[in-house]
């Protein structure tokens, strides 16, 4: 806070007059006096100074550069995020459960990878996560092996330089909820003023999906473990979402092949042919009870390459008939009507980029046209269009690409209108869609519950406002000299 010699040309106090000039300098010109001089240099300095400060406290801060890691340990594959993707090509951690120990090992090329990018000056403040999602959510609901997996990572990611929080499993509802708070920060609608709509968010994994989104009909009260409630930067929602535990592509497909009949299969392209093993299908706790009786060990797996025969096979692994509240999605699930538009990524984005199938404005109709297409093109014509793709993938693209179409309209009950509400999507702004984001972003508080201060002015507003206080103040000033010098020059009259 500057003092100003608090003296003007309406004021004719006496504390002003004894300020200027001493009587011996009567009649001499009052500008070139040591005084004024001095005064004049330290009122010019102190509006300098002014300006300075002012300029200095409105300057935006450099974004301190800040590191954040998040492990996404998915079913069938482990991603590190900072800020930029680096996948492990290796299976999901859940698939050690046998041999814990290689969970770790699994992390650490990865992780070297991870501490060469982000500076060393930085190690100790960047906070490192893990988070594990349904392929350990079933792990744990099979076995207590999970833990011994949750351990191994964790020693293997405590021997890194970062601050290490933890390696934990998400519920459903958490991955499901910091899924939509990452669309919703990466597109800009949340700091903004209240009323803007949000955008609903549709993840697709291979061992679960989530669906969340808000709805104004929705209050949480029908169905209350379908509703998380965010208070973000001043503004309040009530978000509706569920994760359907085996409605994750992988687990659905194997759901698909326990069908007893499943040794020719529509949802493969005709003359695919593979030996597999019964074990893995009914060893996943999504088809416990489903294992009947006598069964080889070893089938023949053939594709036969038809979308309408696969459809009818898709929709036997959904129940649309019992439901005891007011409207549901599938299996008895409570879902208010949809609302607004939606990013479906992950497996979305993955297998409708792939069918060049991510244009939505397409006609519904058209969409399976092309899609029936695909998946009656014959698997040896497939290999030799696309020698690039790992086959484990491309194989599953019929069944995948039938499965979403089905999931969205039969599944969540997207009427073919609705259907242009959905963008698939792989990024925002140049970062992942996904759940990390969001929960990197509600552990480290970036997330303000209140608005930040929104400033009365721009920043060029405070500039200009304090460049004119500056220049008022220094005329004032010498404006302040001047009368008092006229006034003061003359010897004050004693009546
Ligand atoms: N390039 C790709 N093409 C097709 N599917 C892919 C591709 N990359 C990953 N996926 C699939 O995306 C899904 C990712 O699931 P993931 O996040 O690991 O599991 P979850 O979220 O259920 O724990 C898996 O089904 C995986 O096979
Ligand atoms: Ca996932």
């Amino acid at each position: 806070m500057f003092l100003f010699p608090v003296c003007s040309p309406f004021l004719t106090s006496p504390s002003c007059l004894s300020v200027f000039p001493p009587p011996e300098m009567k009649g001499k010109n009052p500008w070139n006096t040591p005084t004024t001089i001095i005064i004049t240099v330290i009122g010019i300095i102190a509006i300098v100074a002014l300006v300075t400060v002012a300029v200095l406290q409105n300057r935006h801060l450099p974004q301190k550069y800040k590191y954040g890691i998040v492990l996404d340990a998915g079913s069938s594959h482990t991603s590190v995020y900072i800020y930029k993707l680096c996948q492990i090509y290796t299976v999901g951690i859940s698939s050690y459960a046998s041999a814990p120990w290689k969970a770790g090992e699994s992390l650490r090329a990865c992780m070297q990878d991870v501490e060469q990018q982000v500076p060393k000056k930085r190690h100790r403040q960047t906070p490192l996560y893990l988070g594990a999602t349904a392929g350990m959510r079933l792990l744990k609901y099979n076995s207590s092996m999970s833990d011994g997996v949750l351990q191994a990572v964790e020693e293997a990611l405590q021997k890194f330089p970062f601050s290490y929080q933890g390696a934990r499993i998400l519920s459903g509802q958490e991955e499901g909820a910091f899924g939509w708070v990452t669309v919703n920060y990466l597109d800009d609608r949340l700091s903004q003023v209240c009323g803007l709509e949000t955008t609903g968010a549709l993840d697709l994994g291979g061992a679960s999906t989530q669906i969340s989104f808000v709805s104004d009909k929705y209050n949480g009260s029908e169905s209350p473990s379908n509703s998380v409630n965010f208070r973000l930067y001043g503004n309040d929602y009530n978000l509706y979402t569920h994760s359907f535990l085996c409605y994750g592509k992988d687990q659905a497909l194997l759901m698909t092949q326990s069908v007893p009949e499943m040794l020719n299969d529509p949802c493969f392209n005709p003359g695919y042919t593979a030996i597999k093993n019964y074990s893995k299908i009914y060893d996943s706790p999504c088809l416990s009870g489903w294992k009947p009786q006598k069964i080889p060990t070893h089938f023949t797996h053939n594709g036969t390459g038809n979308f309408q025969q696969c459809q009818r096979i898709v929709k036997s692994i959904f129940n649309f008939t019992h439901c005891k509240y007011s409207q549901c999605s599938f299996n008895g699930i409570f879902q208010p009507s949809l609302q607004g538009q939606f990013g479906a990524f992950s497996a979305y984005y993955f297998v409708m980029s792939f069918l060049n199938l991510t244009d939505t404005t397409m006609p519904l109709e058209a969409v399976k046209a092309k899609l029936a297409h695909y998946c009656s093109t014959p698997w040896n014509q497939i290999k030799q269009q696309h020698p690039e793709v790992n086959e484990k993938y491309l194989a599953g693209y019929c069944f995948s690409g039938t499965y979403i179409l089905t999931l969205l309209m039969e599944g969540y009950n997207f009427t073919s209108e609705e259907y242009s509400n959905i963008k698939f999507i792989k990024k925002i702004k140049d970062s992942d869609a996904g759940w990390t984001l969001g929960y990197m972003l509600n552990l480290t508080n970036m997330i303000p519950a209140e608005a930040p201060d929104s400033p009365l002015l721009p920043y060029s507003g405070y500039v200009s406002l304090v460049t004119i206080m500056a220049i008022l103040l220094f005329i004032l000033f010498i404006l302040c000299l001047c009368p008092l010098w006229t006034r003061c020059s003359k010897q004050p009259e004693i009546v």
